[in-house]
């Protein structure tokens, strides 16, 4: 679900790409796709071309290199923390099979992360983790727990996974022990949000989605528990399976998880340990790692960008929202995300109207930052163009074109004036925190507190470019008024 709504994000922005691409993450894909062309057709020995393949090959990665010097994060190092248990679960991983060339550390405002060890260039394998220590349902089905879970109605594989975790961790004798043993007690993603936080959040997206997430999580916990720890208190016992702790597995899924294929083609949601430690970034070192590799059988983690050495080395978890983000992982990521947009719901009578819209499936909308589009001109307002394609004809019967008469300034005054109204009054609910003391406040609220600053920018910068649109085309109108 979440990968279409990237997608949908990207068909929706698709026509107005301010950076002259459509984001740092897109852009580095397509350079590696056309690298991967060029390997595959210079392993092809297509003798003329070599040497135009090979110029090409280092143009590319020579603009890998220069995006990402362009979109470089600084990462600090608490070098106070000394990551103890974290390295033995790296000798563990290491006894087993796995290879590394990052190590563990923790950087500030992102926990624990993965930094080089070494100069790393594209293409290269940053680490490497064997199937057999991947954590997936494959152990539910040698527990005990598999015979009473597999009668169960609608039992998802995640779910038995997440139940058998539960009871794993407090296994002294669990073969993944020093995994578990690096696991937080606390998660603080959005599903832990208190009271003060939630409260703060009444009236945005993010209190929507962590309502309807955690409503969703306690229906399920309920279909199960106390009934399973009833009827067999010896595979369930009822101190393991408490709401809290089942909230807290769900943590760890939702936070930590990763869905990979495996070589007989089956996809399996995996904590896998080691890489468990990789942060996210917009601007992702690795992106592509879903897949085993079936002669190693290992995942094998590669570098679409070059990661230099002390350089924290980051994934792509997807292209997220920061609502999303926040409600399952607990941050907000550094830099502006394209994934961050506000829907905009049509009431059904007024979609009907809007039958002549070239984009008429379209019922929800969507804005974003107006600074990532580079058209801030008349007729587009660094506004997307389904949105005012679709109010557009909404207004008038006639087809639209974009030129400078009368009743098509009227029609954009009109649209901007209406979309700056319905900006304004969302601003209004956006109202800054002013009264918390940020320094202080817990983690939840802070966290809060940064989402709605990250709306209100989104906001103001969509109210800028209403009022200078007015102003533009208003400037138009005044010049058909002086020649009446
Ligand atoms: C897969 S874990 C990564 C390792 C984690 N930092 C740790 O200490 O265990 C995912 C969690 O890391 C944190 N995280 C990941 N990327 C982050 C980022 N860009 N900024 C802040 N926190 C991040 C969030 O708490 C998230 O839930």
């Amino acid at each position: 679900m979440q990968w279409a709504f990237g997608m949908q994000v990207e068909l929706y922005f698709g026509q107005i790409g301010g950076l002259g691409f459509y984001s740092p993450r897109n852009e580095m894909e397509a350079q590696n796709f056309i690298l991967s062309l060029i390997k595959s057709a210079l392993s092809h020995h297509v003798r003329m071309q070599t040497h135009a393949l090979q110029d090409l090959r280092d143009a590319l990665i020579n603009r890998i290199h220069e995006l990402g010097t362009e979109f470089k994060v600084e990462n600090k190092i608490d070098i106070n923390y000394k990551c103890d248990k974290e390295k033995c679960l790296l000798q563990w991983a290491e006894n087993n099979g796995a290879k590394t060339r990052l190590q563990i550390a923790y950087v500030e405002g992102a926990g624990r992360g993965a930094i080089a060890m070494e100069d790393m260039e594209v293409g290269d394998i940053a680490m490497e983790i064997p199937a057999s220590i991947t954590i997936s349902e494959d152990l539910v089905y040698k527990s005990d727990m598999y015979q009473v879970l597999e009668k169960i109605d609608g039992m998802s594989s995640e779910t038995m996974s997440l139940l058998w975790s539960m009871k794993e961790r407090h296994n002294c004798n669990s073969q993944f022990k020093m995994y578990f043993d690096t696991l937080p007690e606390n998660f603080n993603t959005g599903l832990s949000f208190g009271v003060e936080a939630i409260m703060a959040l009444d009236g945005t997206l993010l209190f929507e989605e962590i309502m309807q997430a955690k409503e969703h999580l306690r229906v399920q916990y309920d279909e199960l528990f106390p009934a399973l720890s009833k009827d067999h208190p010896d595979i369930f016992p009822p101190e393991l399976y408490t709401w809290e702790q089942f909230l807290w597995a769900c943590e760890l899924w939702y936070s930590n998880s990763m869905k990979i294929m495996f070589a007989d083609g089956n996809l399996k949601t995996c904590l896998i340990p080691v890489a468990g430690f990789l942060n996210h970034s917009l601007h992702p070192h690795i992106v592509h790692y879903g897949k085993i590799d079936s002669t190693t059988n290992s995942l094998k983690f590669r570098l679409s960008r070059p990661c230099s050495v002390g350089e924290q080395c980051c994934l792509s978890y997807g292209n997220f929202s920061g609502s999303h983000l926040i409600t399952f992982y607990g941050f907000l990521p550094q830099g502006d995300n394209p994934y961050d947009v506000i829907p905009l719901d049509f009431e059904v009578d007024q979609v009907d109207t809007m039958v002549e819209c070239p984009l008429s499936n379209w019922t929800t909308h969507m804005v974003r930052g107006t600074w990532l589009s580079e058209n801030q001109n008349i007729f587009y307002y660094g506004l997307p163009s389904p949105l005012l394609d679709c109010l557009r004809s909404a207004r008038s019967q006639m087809p639209f074109t974009k030129t400078l008469i009368k009743a098509n300034m009227e029609v954009d005054k009109e649209i901007l004036e209406d979309l700056q109204s319905t900006f304004n009054a969302m601003m209004e609910n956006l109202s800054d925190m002013d009264s918390v003391d940020r320094e202080s406040s817990s983690w939840d609220v802070k966290l809060a507190s940064q989402f709605k600053e990250m709306q209100r920018r989104i906001v103001s910068s969509i109210l800028t470019s209403c009022s200078t649109g007015i102003k533009l085309v208003e400037h138009e109108l005044s010049k058909y008024k002086a020649e009446e």
